[in-house]
């Protein structure tokens, strides 16, 4: 039976970079604030053992498959789980309705791979531990941990110490500039300040948003269509750059507001609206089924 998995964007509230480890990543800082709008994954059980995955677009759709298949985060965790546990004997089709940008900095392949991870433990009824899909999850990307534990949270370390965490509501209005930014490429530049100061979280609560992303000054520098759009929002309310790049955001209080912003902008650049989380979709579909 063919089964529908959410798989929600995040947002980086903001970003620090706060030291250079020896295998090549990066400490940070970073608030991830899980949002209503994101990619589907279905899932539909094959005879045989074999994994597939296809990809649309509604942002592409020119494209059939945006992503090679074999390189998806998706089809990667489904074959990790499948090395893990070699009693796997049912295939599986995963089609991912793409609806996060590609490269836009809202971690929509490593939530892709957090829901296959979580959807295939259930329907494979592996029963892993949260802390067993943690391990596997971080080996596919370091933002692949928030999305298995499914909760806002203030995160350290490369981006896999969690602390749960729950904002006051708010909306963001998040504007798409018409360009792709790969994270790796960010994280060498030798520009890349790796050394400001740690922050504690009641710091930054009481500084709501007034704390920035250290990859913005580069960012600035060699994407002049993203500055241009930083400057653009920048007009109407506070605008801040999530992850590496490139979607761009301003936190509101409320969704009028936010569909009143997007109208001002919308003759220019291309955007969407959501809701804040603190839980994911997906964890509540989780325990609704395991309520059941
Ligand atoms: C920029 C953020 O999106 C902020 O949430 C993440 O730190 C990036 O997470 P991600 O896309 O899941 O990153 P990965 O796929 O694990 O790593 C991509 C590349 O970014 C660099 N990288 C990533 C995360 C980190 N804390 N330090 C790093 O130096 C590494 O060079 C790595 O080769
Ligand atoms: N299922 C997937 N969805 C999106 N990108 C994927 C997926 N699988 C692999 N990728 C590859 O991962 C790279 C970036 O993915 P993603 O969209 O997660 O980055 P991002 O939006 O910048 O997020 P992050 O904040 O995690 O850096 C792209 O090069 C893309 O080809």
């Amino acid at each position: 039976m063919k089964t529908y998995w959410p798989s929600p964007a995040k947002l980086n509230l903001f970003l620090h970079i706060v030291g250079r480890r020896n295998d090549g990543y990066h400490d940070l800082q970073t608030i991830f604030q899980l949002l209503d709008y994101g990619d589907e994954l279905t899932f539909t059980p094959r005879s045989d053992q074999q994994i597939t995955c296809t990809c649309f677009s509604a942002l592409e759709p020119d494209s059939p498959s945006v992503i090679p298949e074999d390189d998806n985060l998706a089809i990667k965790a489904a074959r990790l789980l499948q090395q893990t546990k070699n009693k796997i004997d049912t295939g599986m089709d995963i089609h991912i309705e793409k609806r996060i940008p590609i490269g836009g900095g809202l971690g929509g392949g490593s939530s892709n791979a957090a829901t296959t991870l979580l959807a295939l433990n259930y329907l494979w009824q592996l029963n892993l531990s949260l802390d067993e899909l943690l391990k596997l999850g971080v080996t596919l990307g370091a933002d692949v941990p928030v999305f298995i534990k499914g909760h806002t949270s203030w995160a350290e370390g490369i981006g896999e110490k969690l602390q749960a965490i729950t904002l006051p509501e708010a909306w963001y209005l998040v504007l798409i500039p018409p360009q792709a930014i790969t994270t790796a490429k960010l994280f060498l530049d030798p520009r890349l300040t790796y050394n400001t100061t740690a922050i504690r979280i009641q710091t930054f609560l009481s500084e709501h948003l007034k704390t920035g992303n250290d990859f913005e000054p580069i960012v600035r520098q060699d994407y002049p269509v993203i500055a241009e759009a930083l400057d653009y929002l920048n007009h109407f309310a506070p605008a801040h750059l999530s992850g590496t790049g490139s979607c761009i955001f301003t936190a509101l209080d409320t969704k009028i507001q936010a569909e009143l912003l997007q109208e001002k902008i919308k003759s220019r650049y291309r955007s969407f609206i959501s809701k804040g989380l603190s839980i994911s979709p997906l964890h509540r579909k989780l325990d609704a089924l395991q309520t059941q």
